[in-house]
């Protein structure tokens, strides 16, 4: 599908999931364009994991509509290769499981193992790598095949500061090439600057979605007041926090007022604007 200049690459719509009683994704809508870099941020249980699970076609049974126009890679967020295989032959496996002919899938092994810095253990055994390179090996799994859309939920955790920058520097390539990622992240530091829109999650809803730039300039009031006894905390658009100081009980009762627009105070307050 396009949408004015844009491809739509993922398109969630009011997706509902339950796990039991528990609703882990709570009717969220998005999408994904051609392309972009799109953050997936949230707190441990927001409903990330599910989100990305339910893109890759992991889960099937959930209500809402999720169309993807274009082959996924998928690191899950649970890491799991097969120890005791060499780094070149599960590399194979995973090739071959995707349809890749003999001689493409070593050509790209050998691609990725450089681009990696990791070329020098292909032929060891996934278990002798150290945490860090055997994640960088399964990030290769998860864009070997030449996928158009890359989900990776929690790529940057286990990896150090040099590991970081190297697969960022990779995942722009990957988006100048057109590709669209999708990543997941609880650390805010690790996304700043870096995705260009991200959907913000907290306990299955939506709190914001839409560019960095936008989110983090969007004007924003912390209000704290006391009412009926009750303290009552709430994020507000700018201009509609000022009309409520306005009102003489409240402002009689007024504990805080604080003006945000940086993404980490959106993120930790999670309230709704
Ligand atoms: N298979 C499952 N069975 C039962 N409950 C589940 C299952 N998977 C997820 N949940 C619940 O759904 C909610 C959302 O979980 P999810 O893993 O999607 O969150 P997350 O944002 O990825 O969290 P984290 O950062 O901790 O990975 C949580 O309350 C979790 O306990």
């Amino acid at each position: 599908m396009i949408v004015g200049e844009k491809m739509i690459k993922v398109n969630v719509k009011n997706l509902i999931k339950h796990f039991g009683d528990k609703k882990a994704v709570d009717g969220i809508s998005f999408e994904v364009y051609e392309g972009e870099i799109f953050g997936l941020l949230g707190h441990n249980g927001a409903g990330k994991t599910t989100t990305l699970r339910t893109i890759a076609g992991i889960i099937n049974d959930y209500d809402g509509k999720v169309e993807v126009n274009g082959r996924i890679g998928y690191l899950p967020e649970e890491r799991g290769l097969y120890k005791d295989e060499k780094v070149k032959d599960v590399l194979a496996f995973f090739g071959g499981l995707a349809g890749m002919r003999k001689e493409e899938l070593k050509n790209q092994i050998e691609y990725w193992l450089k681009k990696l810095n990791v070329y020098k253990y292909k032929n060891q055994k996934i278990k002798t790598l150290s945490k860090g390179n055997q994640q960088k090996i399964q990030f290769i799994v998860s864009v070997l095949h030449n996928p158009d859309i890359v989900i990776l939920d929690e790529p940057f955790s286990g990896l150090d500061v040099f590991n970081i920058n190297l697969l960022k520097k990779i995942l722009f390539e990957l988006k100048d090439d057109g590709k669209s990622i999708i990543l997941s992240t609880h650390q805010l530091e690790k996304i700043e600057k870096f995705c260009y829109r991200v959907l913000i999650l907290k306990e299955g809803k939506v709190v914001h979605y839409g560019r960095i730039d936008e989110i983090c300039h969007k004007k924003v009031a912390y209000i704290e007041y006391v009412k009926d006894g009750k303290l009552i905390k709430q994020n507000l658009p700018y201009k509609e926090a000022i009309s409520l100081i306005k009102n003489e009980e409240i402002l009689k009762n007024l504990v805080k007022f604080e003006v945000r627009n940086s993404l980490e105070d959106l993120f930790l307050e999670g309230g709704s604007i």
